[in-house]
């Protein structure tokens, strides 16, 4: 692990009206990390990354990526910037082909002055960004199917197919194995496994054993608030972990 984080978030709050959705949350992504935010439903995990991707301003707090001071940063700029994101839900084109469906994000994630030598210069780095992303993902043979005649799971890696193919630093991933059967989850954390290198990832997930299995380090979010943030050891062993959200199974 590098000691340096690549994304740094510090004091995170947001405030729907009264209710506090994140509290107070400093949280570190390092690059060859996978650190998981666990926590009961509503406890504020898709909010803290909407945060962290620009989707949704700030009430207080200030994020760093790469030491630069992103916080006033649209969400465009700061994907341009280098932090990707996947969703809850599925965001693609089903009637476009999987390659077509990359090349778009890839594309929409240049925003070149649009003239025919760099437009056709740029729909080739595009193409070729996309094809990277798509063998990265694991969507080598897939190319030219409708992406709406994949299975959810496939579905799913391309969506992060679509995320690498606008070239991010941070991953930030909103529970990647949402309904996904045993073998499409396999293959989604292996893929988490082999992306790690070369990302810093930020993974919120319900699967508690997928958490346990990639997580370098967990934190622990109830109503807003961090409860526990630590190593996957030191989370499976805090009494308060326990009582707020474990349950006997995984003391
Ligand atoms: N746009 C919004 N307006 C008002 N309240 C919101 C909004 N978005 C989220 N909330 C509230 O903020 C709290 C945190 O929601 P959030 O979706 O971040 O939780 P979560 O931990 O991701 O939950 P889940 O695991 O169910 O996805 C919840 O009480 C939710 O109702």
């Amino acid at each position: 692990m590098s000691s340096t984080p690549l994304m740094q978030a510090t004091g995170l709050t947001r405030r729907f009206g009264g209710l506090v959705a994140v509290d107070g949350v400093s949280i570190d992504l390092h690059r060859g990390q996978v650190h998981a935010v666990i926590g009961t439903n509503g406890a504020g995990k898709s909010t803290l990354i909407n945060l962290l991707s620009g989707e949704i301003p700030l009430s207080s707090g200030e994020i760093r990526l790469a030491g630069q001071d992103i916080t006033a940063l649209s969400q465009p700029r700061r994907a341009r910037s280098g932090v990707g994101r996947s969703y809850q839900r599925t965001t693609i084109f089903p009637t476009l082909p999987v390659l077509e469906n990359c090349r778009l994000a890839a594309q929409a994630a240049r925003q070149r002055p649009w003239t025919l030598w760099e437009g056709a210069q740029s729909c080739r780095a595009s193409l070729e960004a996309a094809r990277a992303a798509l063998d990265a993902a694991g969507l080598a043979d897939a190319h030219q199917l409708p992406a709406g005649s994949m299975s959810h799971g496939k579905k799913r890696q391309l969506e992060i197919a679509m995320c690498l193919a606008t070239n991010p630093q941070v991953l930030l991933l909103d529970e990647p194995l949402a309904g996904m059967g045993a073998e499409e989850s396999e293959r989604m954390l292996s893929m988490l496994e082999r992306l790690r290198a070369d990302h810093a990832i930020l993974l919120v997930e319900h699967d508690m054993d997928a958490v346990f299995r990639v997580a370098d380090c967990i934190t622990v979010m109830v109503n807003g608030a961090v409860i526990a943030s630590g190593s996957p050891e030191s989370v499976r062993s805090s009494p308060e972990v326990q009582r707020a959200y474990l349950g006997e199974g995984h003391a």
